[in-house]
This record gives C-alpha cells, sequence and structure tokens, in this order.
C-alpha cells in the first residue's frame, strides 16, 4: 500500500466509523467551532474595551458575559459529545476486528500468533481510534484558526500577510517532520509486536524462566529489556523529530510576534491594532498547534490502519459463519444442526505449509481414506508425520491444496464447510478448556454431573446452572477429563481424540480404550483417535498407518478379537491389512 492510498483508506476508514454518529458528531463539532469562535470574539471583545474611550459599556458587559457562557457550554457539550462517539468508535473497531478474527481460516491464525493479534487488539484499534475520534476536535481547531484568520484580515491585511507567511513556513516544516518521523513511527510499531511476544514468553514461561538462569538472562535481559530500549529510542527518535519541529515553527510564531512588535510603526498600523492582532495570534497558537499536532496521531493512525487492513486482507474467508450473518433465517439454523453421517472421503487429499526461512515445508498426502459412519478409526504413527494436519483436513479446519473432501458423497465446499464442522466434537492435544459448557439449546445440564462422577472429576468441579465450572485450575489429566464432559454433552455424531490418554494415568487410560470408546461406539458415534498407545490399537476398528504424510497401511481388526481384548484390555489382536 502507498502513503497516499493509505492516508485516501484512513480517512475513508475513519469517516466509516463515525458515519453512523453523524448527527452527535455533526453538533459536537459545531457546538466546538461555536465555543472556539466565540472565544476569539471574546478576546475582540476585551480589547475593544480595553481600549474604549470612558471605559466598559453595559452592552460590553452583557456581551462578555453571554460569550462565556457560548464558550463554556460549547465547550462541555462538544467534549461530552467526542468522548461519546470515542468511546462507540473503540467499541465498533473492536467487535469488527474480533469478528474477523473468529471467522478467520485457522491457518492464517496460526500464522499470525497470538502476541501479534493482542497487539492489534490493543495497540492499533487504540491509535486508529483516538486519530478518529479526534477528528472532531481537529475540525473544531480549524475552525477556529479559520475564524481567527478571518479576524486577523480585518484588523490589518499587511499583518496577516506577514503571519501567513510565517504559518505557511511552520506547516512546511512539519509535513517535512511527519516524513522523517513516520520511519522511526514503522519501525517502533513492529518492535511492539515483539514485545507482546516476550511479554507472552515471559508468563506463559514462567516455570522455564525460574530453573534456568541462562534462559532468564537471554529473555528477560537480553530480548526483552533490548526490545523495551529499542521501542524507547525509536519512539523518542520520532519524538524528537516532531518536538524540534514543533520548536522551529513555535520560533518562527514569537519571531513574526516580535517583527510586530518592533516595527508596529513601520507597518503604520494603530496599536489597538496591534495589541488585538497579537492577542488573537496569541490564542490561535493552541488551535494550530492542535492542528499541526495532528500530523503526528496521522502518521501513527495511518501505520495501525495499513496494519488492520493487511490482517482482514489475510483474514478474509470464503466460509460462512452464521452467527456472525446479520442476515440469517430459521433455515439457516436448521441445517446446522448435527445430522447422520454416514461415510466421510478424503479424495487425493494434500496439505502444504507454507515455507518457512527457506525450510521445505512440511507436505500431507496425497491421501485418500473412507471414514465409515459409526466405526472406530485409530490414527498412528512416529511424531511429525502428520497426524494432527490429517485430522484438521478431515475436520475442515485447513482447507486442502488439492484433492476432495466428501460428506455423505457430497463436496465439502468452503461456503458450508462451517456447518460441517458442526457435526464433530473434538478435544485438540492442546485443547483450550473455556470455563463453561456451550450446549445445544435443551441439553441438559444435569447429565454433566453424571459424566463428572463417572470421570472421577465431581469432587473437583462442578457445574452451575449456567453450565459454568467451578474451577478449571486442574492437572492436566482432570482438565481432559472435563473435555470428555462436554463432548459426550454435546452429543454430535462424529467425535476426534487426539492422544486424549496421553496425560491419564494407566488405569484411566485403560478406561478410555476399553471403556470409553466402546461405550460411545456403541451408541453409534464415529470415532477418529489419534494415538500412541500400541497396546490399544487392537480395539479399534480400523488403525491407520501414517509415515511422512502418507497413509503406509490401514490395518483391519478382525471383530471377536477386538471384543475379546477390549473385554482384557490386554494382547494383540491378529490383523489384517486392507484391501
Ligand atoms: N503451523 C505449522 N506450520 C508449519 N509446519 C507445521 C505446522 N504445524 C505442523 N507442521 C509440520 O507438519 C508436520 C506434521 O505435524 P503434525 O502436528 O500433523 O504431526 P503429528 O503426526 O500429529 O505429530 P505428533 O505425534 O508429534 O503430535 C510436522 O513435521 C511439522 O513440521
Amino acid at each position: 500500500m502507498t502513503q497516499a492510498t493509505q492516508a485516501t483508506g484512513l480517512i475513508a476508514e475513519s469517516l466509516r466509523l463515525i458515519r453512523p454518529f453523524w448527527p452527535i458528531a455533526a453538533f459536537a463539532t459545531a457546538m466546538g467551532t461555536v465555543s472556539g469562535l466565540a472565544t476569539a470574539w471574546l478576546l475582540a471583545n476585551i480589547n475593544q474595551s480595553l481600549y474604549a474611550d470612558g471605559g466598559i459599556t453595559s452592552a460590553a458587559m452583557w456581551a462578555f458575559f453571554g460569550l462565556v457562557v457560548l464558550t463554556l457550554s460549547g465547550e462541555i457539550i462538544s467534549d461530552l459529545g467526542n468522548s461519546f462517539i470515542g468511546q462507540q468508535i473503540i467499541a465498533g473497531l473492536r467487535t469488527d476486528l474480533v469478528g474477523k478474527i473468529v471467522a478467520a481460516p485457522l491457518e492464517q491464525i496460526e500464522r499470525y500468533k497470538e502476541h501479534r493479534l493482542l497487539s492489534a487488539l490493543g495497540q492499533d484499534v487504540d491509535t486508529i481510534s483516538s486519530f478518529t475520534y479526534s477528528f472532531s476536535s481537529y475540525a473544531i481547531a480549524f475552525a477556529v484558526c479559520l475564524g481567527c484568520m478571518a479576524y486577523l484580515v480585518f484588523l490589518s491585511p499587511l499583518l496577516f500577510a506577514l503571519a501567513a507567511v510565517a504559518i505557511g513556513l511552520g506547516v512546511w516544516i512539519t509535513r517535512l517532520a511527519r516524513n522523517r518521523g513516520r520511519v522511526y513511527q514503522k519501525k517502533a510499531r513492529a518492535e511492539q509486536d515483539t514485545l507482546y511476544k516476550f511479554y507472552r514468553a515471559i508468563i506463559e514461561g514462567a516455570k522455564e524462566l525460574r530453573i534456568n538462569r541462562q534462559r532468564r538472562e537471554q529473555v528477560h535481559g537480553r530480548h526483552l529489556v533490548g526490545t523495551i530500549e529499542r521501542v524507547r529510542d525509536l519512539r523518542f527518535s520520532a519524538f524528537r523529530i516532531f518536538m524540534s519541529a514543533n520548536a522551529l515553527d513555535s520560533a518562527l510564531y514569537f519571531a513574526l510576534i516580535g517583527v510586530i512588535l518592533a516595527w508596529q510603526g513601520a507597518f503604520g498600523v494603530e496599536r489597538t491594532v496591534v495589541s488585538g492582532f497579537i492577542l488573537v495570534l496569541l490564542y490561535m497558537r493552541g488551535p494550530l498547534n492542535h492542528v499541526l499536532g495532528a500530523y503526528g496521531s496521522f502518521v501513527n493512525a495511518q501505520i495501525s490502519f495499513s496494519r488492520i487492513a493487511r490482517l482482514s486482507k489475510d483474514f478474509a474467508n470464503s466460509e460462512r459463519y452464521q452467527e456472525l450473518d446479520l442476515g440469517r433465517n430459521s433455515a439457516d439454523e436448521k441445517d446446522a444442526q448435527p445430522a447422520l453421517i454416514e461415510v466421510i472421503q478424503l479424495e487425493s487429499l494434500t496439505y502444504t505449509f507454507p515455507t518457512q526461512q527457506g525450510v521445505a515445508p512440511f507436505t500431507l498426502g496425497p491421501l485418500d481414506l473412507t471414514i465409515h459412519g459409526g466405526e472406530l478409526l485409530f490414527i498412528v504413527g512416529e511424531n511429525g508425520c502428520g497426524k494432527t494436519t490429517l485430522i484438521k483436513l478431515i475436520l475442515g479446519l485447513y482447507e486442502a491444496g488439492s484433492g476432495t473432501l466428501k460428506c455423505n458423497g457430497e463436496l465439502v465446499e468452503a461456503h458450508d464447510r462451517d456447518t460441517y464442522r458442526q457435526h464433530f466434537s473434538a478435544v485438540f492435544f492442546d485443547y483450550f478448556l473455556f470455563d463453561e459448557l456451550a450446549l445445544p439449546e435443551g441439553a441438559a445440564h444435569d447429565r454433566a454431573e453424571r459424566h463428572m462422577q463417572a470421570l472421577e472429576i465431581a469432587h473437583k468441579v462442578s457445574i452451575d446452572n449456567d453450565g459454568r465450572f467451578s474451577t478449571i485450575d486442574l492437572s492436566a489429566g482432570q482438565r481432559k477429563r472435563l473435555a470428555l464432559v462436554q463432548v459426550y454433552l454435546e452429543g454430535r455424531p462424529i467425535i476426534v481424540f487426539d492422544e486424549w490418554a496421553a496425560e491419564q494415568d494407566p488405569t484411566f487410560r485403560r478406561i478410555f480404550y476399553t471403556e470409553v470408546l466402546p461405550d460411545l461406539k456403541r451408541q453409534g458415534k464415529t470415532l477418529i483417535v489419534i494415538s500412541h498407545d500400541d497396546r490399544y490399537f487392537n480395539v479399534a476398528d480400523r488403525v491407520v498407518y501414517m509415515k511422512a504424510g502418507k497413509i503406509s497401511r490401514i490395518v483391519v481388526n478382525e471383530p471377536e478379537e477386538r471384543s475379546r481384548d477390549a473385554q482384557f484390555a490386554l494382547g494383540t489382536a491378529s490383523a489384517q491389512v486392507a484391501p
């Protein structure tokens, strides 16, 4: 994006954000302008009264009070309006952005990394919002400057011509400073992302940092403090440039006042005109600085805007998320309900991760696999062979590079992928445990209690009437058991477990393979289980062996062997390779 496109985009975006509140924005701006102009008029009134023969008249006195009331009330109304709009804009931007994140393809979320998203949600939203809701104050300051300038022309066109040269020079200096300062601001904003990354590291890596002094020194001393110092230096460099420009502007301003004072005789204007002129010039300095200072926040807002625009582009998704669609209808609601799944077919499916730092990316497939409704399928293989990537493709979380995914013989396409996903419950290895249940309407929370007792966590956690867990501060194995409770209650037809049993004790591991899985299968569920527990592979109907991103073989277990083995939970079934 070029600078000019960014600038136009930022202004268009700011206007878009303000548009819903335009009556309030217009009223606040009008009141602010009235207040500013009333102040300028007040100054003229004071100046005239000071030099009036016979002292201040009662009319001038009334005008004075009237203008004071107008100035103050205009200012209060304008401030209230602007801060109301400001909060609305922040809320609007945040809502927009979280909507995009919720609907973004999983690949993009994984690629962007948490720290960059958090800094966009915090820093960039605040920067754009503060620029946008300052719009009105810039407009007010600009109007006040125009009003003051009109009064200056009225007082003395000659002196005004002189002032115009000084002000013009000031604007030019500020523009130069903006372009130079922008480079530092941009670098500082990029460093800010790194800062968030290390903030995360010191919170999530708290244990590791406490037991390893070298790592602590590396993360805290070198990376974190180093980044903090770089942000400080870059921001200060930008600030120095803006401040130098500001100081030059002020110097020009005072030089102008000095010239007028020193050569007032030579300009042939009366003393009352000179004092009025200087009074207004001094008053105008505040609004003028505000208008010129808008450049600084404009630069920052431009940087943040281009980052959010890039994020929005990368997060664009052709999938349809019903609850984010404003125009949804009940027919849409219906097709989100889990239906009977007879077969899922993967045909010549491939997926390739993006290249990272010149290293050849991992490619899954091409692979063919048919999953039948009601079967218990194990996916096994060495670390990094692609098991989790495969289930993300089966779940429709990743979009395949080539090949097709079919459900009940029908192609799963982008627009119905979200509906397709609603047929699944999944507990990933890095499962995120929410602190409340999210169940379809009518699902009974009281059943949760029964499941929690069976899974031996009822003595640790309870669920209130709103489905909220009393705590999720549990051991890794207990948290996975709570995840299983959610799976039971969701009642979806296909369940995916990614190494669920890895954190369980031997007793529970046995219970999972020999009781939980067969029980779910008896209920007609289709089960896809990633496992490294080879002593339980015989529990499956079929075992899919993977190697380096491909299916190396599929083993079918005999039903009678399975039931015998499930009963004793031991031994290796005689297996046969699928045709
Ligand atoms: N977000 C990612 N970006 C780039 N490459 C990735 C990403 N996630 C995984 N990979 C690569 O994909 C390969 C397969 O990863 P995957 O998580 O599917 O393996 P897995 O078989 O589930 O491993 P494990 O048994 O260790 O859980 C890995 O070798 C890894 O290099």
